[in-house]
């Protein structure tokens, strides 16, 4: 007899809503510390680290917080216009976002890590972009991105 492997999304494999909100709230106290990104984050809203947090629980497939009750994904993209994010910032932002997941020990096997750098890189380097343009490349409804676990097609389950 076969048994019917669930595949949990990377939302519930990180721990689930408390994880990002924990990850997020670390992350950006790390940010705020650093010389090359304090500047660019000095006047950020009280609320950044949650809905950065909410947004991003959202697109591993948890609720849809962000997207129903505190932004869209065209109001994030409009978040980065006209910043004019550096390859120096993202790599610092990629460099203290990972060592944040490390110390808080979220998991750290090969097929979780591998999804969540991928959308690491492709997200920061799409932000990047953007924050050089002054207009949205985007409608306003479109919808928010989803990430999977790509490639290696789930967690290795034993
Ligand atoms: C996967 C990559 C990223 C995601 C998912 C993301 C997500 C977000 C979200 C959801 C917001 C809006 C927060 C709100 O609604 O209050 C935001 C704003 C912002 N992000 Fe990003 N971001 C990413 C990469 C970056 C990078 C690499 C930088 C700079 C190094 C950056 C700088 C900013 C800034 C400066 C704001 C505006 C903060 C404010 O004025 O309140 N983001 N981001």
């Amino acid at each position: 007899m076969t048994s019917e492997k669930k595949i949990p999304t990377l939302y519930e494999w990180a721990g689930g809503m408390p994880v990002f909100e924990k990850l997020m709230n670390a992350f950006y106290d790390k940010v705020l510390q650093d010389e090359l990104l304090a500047p660019v984050f000095r006047h950020m809203s009280p609320a950044h680290q949650l809905h950065v947090a909410h947004f991003i629980a959202e697109v591993f497939g948890g609720p849809k917080m962000y997207s129903e009750e505190e932004g869209s994904h065209f109001r994030m993209i409009q978040k980065h216009l006209g910043k004019h994010l550096t390859e120096q910032h993202r790599k610092r932002w990629v460099q203290l976002l990972i060592e944040t997941a490390d110390t808080l020990n979220l998991p750290d096997d090969p097929e979780f890590r591998s999804a969540f750098v991928a959308y690491i890189e492709w997200g920061t380097r799409i932000a990047v972009i953007n924050s050089q343009e002054t207009e949205v490349p985007l409608k306003p409804d479109e919808p928010m991105p989803k990430w999977g676990w790509g490639e290696p097609g789930g967690p290795y389950i034993p």
